[in-house]
């Protein structure tokens, strides 16, 4: 059985049709990268898997069970966790509070909370921050915050939307270096992500969406040498610079 899985998952917005028919499915312990042009539908599938929006249409079962028309907070405390691709700590708490707000998700208790919130903290490296306030943080810090509170709910599927934007390439390199880490932690994930390099670097697999549907699904090098992929989104240069396999 798949961790999850959605089948024929369709979503409109008046005429447009934002996602259409995607099959997709994740299985444990897997990275599944998600790509596609801006305005492919990646963020309305999210929201629909995470139960931010319904679909019209389809299917989507996580661990075994139909969560269409569950809430989000009922789809977190089940195990499926998101992060946004607009991060926003609360400005006045610390890091260690603006993670523990994840880690009520499953612990009452303050002192529970809070232990759960500083593994998490030191999972993502954020260690020598955690008394930090919230508008102290960079961008990058700010995005393992994101991640940090999502990690404290201790999804089994976590859905991460575009962690790397805005970041340099020193911090791309740590990010993917923390996403090893909770990948070893067990946690499965499902990347939205521009950058090509990360997609291809940390994918067990990949969908491409174009104009709402999913046109290809397979291995980072399936994909890289997919046409209908090169087509619709890679471009000819990226392939030529990844020598037709997984760019490095
Ligand atoms: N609430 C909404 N109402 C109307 N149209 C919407 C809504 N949300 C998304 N859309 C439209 O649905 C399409 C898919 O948008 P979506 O944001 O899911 O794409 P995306 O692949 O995530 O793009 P990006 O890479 O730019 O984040 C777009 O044409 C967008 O304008």
């Amino acid at each position: 059985m798949s961790l999850m899985e959605a089948k024929g998952v369709t979503r409109r917005f008046g005429g447009l049709t934002a996602v259409n028919a995607v099959d997709f499915r994740v299985e444990q312990g897997e990275i599944v990268g998600l790509i596609g042009p801006n305005g492919a539908g990646k963020t309305t599938f999210f929201n629909l898997i995470s139960g931010f929006l319904r679909p019209d249409e389809g299917e989507i079962r996580f661990d075994g069970q139909s969560i269409i028309g569950h809430k989000p907070s009922d789809i977190c405390k089940r195990g499926m966790t998101r992060t946004f691709q607009i991060v926003k700590p609360f400005p006045e708490m610390t890091v260690t509070d603006n993670v523990m707000v994840g880690a009520f998700n499953h612990h009452r208790d303050r002192a529970a909370a809070r232990a759960k919130a500083s593994e998490v903290i030191e999972l993502v490296g954020l260690g020598p921050q955690a008394a930090k306030l919230g508008r102290e943080l960079t961008v990058a810090g700010r995005k393992r915050v994101e991640l940090a509170k999502a990690l404290a709910t201790e999804p089994k599927l976590m859905l991460l939307d575009e962690v790397m934007a805005g970041l340099t390439p020193s911090e791309v390199a740590g990010m993917i270096e923390v996403l090893g880490r909770v990948r070893a932690a067990g946690v499965t994930m499902v990347i939205v992500e521009h950058v090509m390099q990360v997609i291809m670097n940390l994918s067990d697999r990949i969908y491409v969406l174009h104009h709402g549907e999913a046109i290809a699904e397979g291995a980072p090098d399936q994909i890289v040498s997919d046409a209908k992929v090169t087509k619709a989104y890679l471009g000819e240069s990226f392939v030529a610079e990844a020598g037709g396999g997984a760019a490095s």
